[in-house]
């Protein structure tokens, strides 16, 4: 049953545990499991890639499996529906205007003094998408992944996901790759297949950033491989924190809080309220909504563990909370959506009123849904563009600009020590033109 506190509870302490659910300590033995598989994939290649994913996908795969065969790839397309297939394409169109918006574009300034400045966006040259696949296909993230990277120019994109109970990849999922120009896929799922993009196996290519979201498996292995090769964000189990006033309604909210619950056992799904008959309404109309839900043991899970509803005294201390959880994706259920939306400082994706539901954000609406987790949202940001571009700065000075700048360089070379970098100017600008 989702629990009903009041703003008299310590309601920061509960929400505090909720975020931190993918990094307290009970997971620290999910995390021990991840070292090793990294380790031993590290050492071992792809010999460790198939006996784990013996071990953790029940599925013994032949080396010459683990790439997708092109044969499996174009058979796909006869196994989606011509229904199925018109909603990854017109999915797909969105999530490509959304994210050709604003492509950052390189730029220099020619500055009075003899100054060039600038920067300069590069693609990475290859990318790893990691495509969850252990509770639930993902043929919306494949999208969402693959279309940046292909907007953003970079070359060779290469995806792995977990393979299905008879060793196929499911083939919405393998559409979906094929509709992102993606081509290069490995049947490789959880912190094995993150292992594998990082080190690279005599299959696997290692890449240079890895994006996607997963479960707290590949989230922690995504944490630990961090530096060896760049990821877009920590994305882990899916959150989602409604902000509702006396005006929602009920059965509507709590078809929200269940839409995120059955991503995952470590799911989260929090409603924030001014009033106390919707409270309960939630709470009864969740109930019912899990009878039959075919998801009913995981989601079930989430709701006890992650759900909680907490009736607040105003909408501010709702935004307040929510700010503190920064969560994945925040609902303004409301009456004026957009005043509230200026008091909310960290989220994911922010929903207004009460004809947007999350899962719109998560197949058609263009957004990203690849997002922060766990509070990651204080400090970052949707996968985008950006996520698979980097940028160098771009510096030119003339002898006459370099001239000027001698004093200060020569000043705090001097305050740090390091004499050889004064006389680098020094020796340009005494030198004959
Ligand atoms: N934040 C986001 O943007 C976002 C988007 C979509 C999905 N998600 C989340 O992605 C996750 C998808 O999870 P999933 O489980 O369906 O698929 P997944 O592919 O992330 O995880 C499945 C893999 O986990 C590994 N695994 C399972 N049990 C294990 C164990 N006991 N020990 C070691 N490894 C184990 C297996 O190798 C398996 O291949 C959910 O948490 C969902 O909420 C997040
Ligand atoms: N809500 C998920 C992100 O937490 C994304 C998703 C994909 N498919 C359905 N939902
Ligand atoms: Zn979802």
């Amino acid at each position: 049953m989702l629990r009903i506190i009041t703003q008299q509870a310590d309601v920061v302490a509960e929400l505090q545990r909720i975020c931190n659910r993918t990094h307290d300590a009970q997971v620290l033995h999910k995390e021990a499991t991840v070292r090793e598989v990294l380790q031993a994939v590290q050492r071992q290649g792809d010999k460790a890639v198939l006996h784990y994913t013996a071990e953790f996908d029940h599925q013994t795969l032949k080396l010459e499996e683990l790439r997708v065969s092109g044969s499996e790839l174009d058979a796909a397309y006869q196994q989606v529906s011509k229904e199925l297939l018109q909603a990854i394409q017109l999915a797909s169109r969105q999530i490509e205007a959304f994210h050709r918006q604003r492509i950052p574009k390189s730029w220099v300034h020619f500055g009075d003094d003899d100054v060039v400045v600038g920067k300069r966006y590069t693609p990475v040259d290859i990318a790893g998408l990691y495509v969850p696949g252990g509770r639930a296909a993902y043929p919306s993230t494949v999208l969402m992944n693959g279309i940046p990277a292909k907007v953003a120019g970079v070359t060779r994109v290469v995806m792995v996901t977990p393979p299905g109970k008879t060793k196929a990849i499911n083939p919405a999922v393998l559409v979906a790759a094929q509709e992102a120009g993606i081509q290069e896929i490995y049947r490789v799922g959880g912190a094995q297949a993150i292992a594998a993009l990082a080190y690279g196996t005599n299959t696997i290519p290692k890449v240079d950033i890895i994006t996607g979201p997963g479960n707290i498996y590949v989230t922690l292995a995504k944490k630990l491989v961090y530096g060896t090769v760049g990821i877009d964000s920590l994305a882990g189990p899916s959150e989602v924190l409604i902000i509702a006033d006396e005006t929602a309604n009920p059965v509507n909210v709590a078809a929200d809080l269940l839409a995120q619950a059955e991503h995952d056992p470590m799911a989260a799904a929090i409603l924030l309220t001014t009033d106390t008959a919707l409270a309960k309404n939630v709470q009864v109309a969740v109930e019912r909504q899990l009878v039959d839900h075919p998801r009913r043991i995981d989601t079930e899970k989430a709701i006890a563990h992650y759900g909680l509803i907490v009736v607040v005294e105003s909408l501010s201390a709702a935004a307040e909370f929510s700010n503190e959880f920064a969560p994945e994706h925040l609902e303004l259920q409301v009456e004026d959506p957009w005043t509230l939306l200026s008091e909310i400082r960290h989220a994911g994706a922010i929903f207004l009123g009460y004809s947007t539901p999350e899962a719109v954000g998560d197949y058609v609406a263009g957004p990203n849904h690849t997002l922060p987790t766990s509070g990651a949202a204080r400090y970052a940001s949707p996968l985008g563009v950006e996520t698979f571009l980097k940028h160098s700065s771009i510096i030119q000075y003339s002898r006459t600009a370099l001239q000027r700048a001698a004093g200060a360089i020569d000043a705090l070379a001097t305050a740090e020590g390091l004499p050889s970098h004064k006389d680098s100017v020094r020796r340009r600008i005494q030198q004959e033109e």
